[in-house]
This record gives structure tokens, sequence and C-alpha cells, in this order.
């Protein structure tokens, strides 16, 4: 049997220009051991979709595996590019500076080493994973780590428009690019009230900083969110938190790397399948730390076994269940 062709997308501008490095040491990797693979870069926003459309045709109705080497972004932008779920899997080697869909996944960090997981996992029948679709005037999107409203949408905005991100990852520090943004947003941001309607019941919620979706744990480079979230159980997991003095802000957000946070009586956590929010001013929105815009309603489903992924974690999962998860 003919090994599955691999289709790569590589965002050499990821982890500010890290990946190019990362692609490097994969297509060595490949080299030597001889595996062949045909590989797409991306030129600018938007462009990891229409490679993972094309690489899909390319595929035609065959088995096949398409990679993400980048950061959530790339993974975010090629997820919502592979239409048919059955004959694609979507494998991941990261090469951004956040790298969150690597611990929701519990994929290998080191791009060798998630290679040779996609390797070793290549001819199995992938695993099935959720994904969670978020529709906002003007449009929708599928995302697979979480999708955010509010304060953090626009940390996440903030983050990927400052400069400060190249200066942070030139000190192998990515990660706090957010708490840097975070710190000089908190003393302008206004919040207000949101509306959070999960599976029919309606809750509202003061002084909103932020309502989060998740599908897996992780957010922000390393921030355990949503510390039970699934990302195969059918449902999407909520985190509010309001009502909060920017002081109180600052301990919750201190929490957040330990998933303590969810212990402070302002942050409410709760479940649902298909979610909907209303506010009255605009609220900012992200999906997988990709900034969608501005809008006061939305809606947000979960998408059971959405895709197939390329995951140890999943597939051990699926096999002690005896088969397909969510088929
Ligand atoms: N050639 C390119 N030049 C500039 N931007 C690009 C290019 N290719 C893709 N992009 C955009 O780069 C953005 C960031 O990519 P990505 O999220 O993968 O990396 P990152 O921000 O370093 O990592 P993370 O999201 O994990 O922090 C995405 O919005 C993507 O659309």
């Amino acid at each position: 049997m003919a090994m599955k062709k691999i289709y790569f997308i590589v965002n050499p501008k990821a982890g500010n220009g890290k990946c190019q490095r990362v692609w490097e040491s994969v297509e060595k990797k490949l080299a030597e051991l001889q595996v062949s693979y045909e590989a797409f870069f991306t030129h600018d926003q938007g462009h990891a979709t229409e490679l993972a459309r094309k690489a899909a045709k390319l595929a035609g109705g065959r088995q096949a595996i398409i990679a993400a080497v980048g950061g959530d972004g790339t993974a975010h932008e090629v997820l919502n590019g592979i239409e048919n779920r059955e004959n694609i899997a979507f494998a991941f080697i990261a090469g951004g500076s956040g790298n969150d869909f690597s611990r929701g996944f519990q994929l290998p960090a080191r791009p060798i080493d998630a290679l040779e997981e996609i390797l070793g996992l290549a001819e199995t029948d992938p695993a099935y994973a959720d994904c969670g679709s978020i529709s906002i005037k003007g449009g929708s999107r599928l995302f697979i780590n979480s999708a955010g409203i509010g304060f953090d949408a626009l940390v996440s905005k903030k983050a990927n428009e400052t400069g400060m991100k190249g200066i942070f990852n030139r000190l192998s520090l990515g990660k706090l690019v957010y708490v840097y943004v975070l710190l000089k947003e908190l003393f302008t941001y206004e919040r207000g009230t949101v509306e959070v309607t999960a599976d029919g019941l309606r809750h509202i919620f003061d002084e909103t900083w932020f309502v989060t979706v998740s599908n897996q744990p992780f957010y922000g480079g390393g921030m355990i969110i949503s510390p039970e979230a699934v990302p195969d159980d059918g449902e999407l997991n909520i985190t509010v938190v309001h009502k909060l003095s920017k002081v109180r802000l600052l301990l919750v957000f201190m929490s957040v790397f330990s998933g303590k946070h969810i212990y402070f009586k302002e942050v409410h956590t709760f479940k649902g399948r298909e979610i909907s929010f209303d506010s009255s001013p605009l609220l900012h929105i992200h999906a997988d730390g990709e900034y969608l815009g501005r809008s006061s309603w939305g809606k947000i489903k979960a998408v059971p076994g959405r895709t197939r992924i390329l995951s140890k974690k999943l597939l051990k999962k699926d096999l002690q269940m005896g088969g397909e998860a969510n088929g």
C-alpha cells in the first residue's frame, strides 16, 4: 500500500520568522527519511485557507494528510480550508509563538518530534475532533481552539498589531506579549452587559470583561482558560469573567496559568452546544486568536467530529472507546 500523500502548508512568517527554520529542519528530516510530500508556502493572511483547499482538491477522493506548519493562526486557516473531513486528516507542526493547538491536542512541541508522530500515525485511521463555528454579521468561521468576545479579543488584536510580538519573540518571551498588551489595555477597556444563551438557558452578565468559548483548555500561549474543555466531547466550554475590579482581574489573570481562576466567584464556567451572545455595545471578536472584527451579536455552535486529526492522544481515546468517538 502506498503511503498517504502529505501536503504541508507552511507559514514562514509564523513565530516572527522562526517558522522558516522550523520548516528547514522538517524538510531535512523528510529528505533523510525519503518521504514524498508536497509543500506550499503562505504569502499573506488568508492564503493558508486557499492552499488547504487546493491541497484537498489535489488529493481528490484519496486519503491524504494536510499538515499546517506555523502558529495557531495557520492551524485555524488550514482547518477552514478543509471541507471534506472524511479523506483528509489534519496534522500540525508548531512553529508559531503561542502554540496552544499543540498543547490542547497534546502534540509534541518540538517540530521533529511532531513530524515523527505524524509519520507514525500516517497509516492509522485518524481520530475525530470537534470544532466550533462562529457566525457574526458578515460571515462565519470554524475554530479549533477557542473563540472569544470582549477584552481577550481586543488583547489578541493588539498583540498581533504591535511590533512588540517580534521583540518579545526575539527575547524568546513570545508569551509575554499578551501580558504586556493586557496590562496596557486594562485601564481603558469599557465593560458592558452581555447576554449569553447556551442550549436555551439565558444568562445576563453585567460589566463583562470577556466571554471565551473553548474547544480545548489553552489560550494565549499557555493560559489554561478552560481547564475542563475536551476537544472530542461534542460540547464547547464557556468562561465568562465579569464584575471584577482591575486589581482582582490581575489576580484572576495570574491564576489562569494554573487554571485556578475558575474558583473566583466572578468567573463563570458552563457548557453548551448552541450558544448565542447579544450586547448593546459592539464587542471585539476573535477565533483562534485571529481578529474577526466587532459585532453586538453572534452565534457559536459545536460541530462534533468536524475534523479528523492526527493526534496520538485522541487516537488512544478512540481505541479505548472501541471505535470512532464521534463518527
Ligand atoms: N507570508 C506571510 N506574511 C505575513 N503574514 C502571513 C504570511 N502568511 C500567513 N500570514 C499571517 O500570519 C498570521 C500569524 O500566523 P500564526 O498565528 O500562524 O503565527 P504566530 O502568530 O506567530 O503564532 P501564534 O498564533 O501561535 O501565536 C496569520 O494571521 C496569517 O494569516
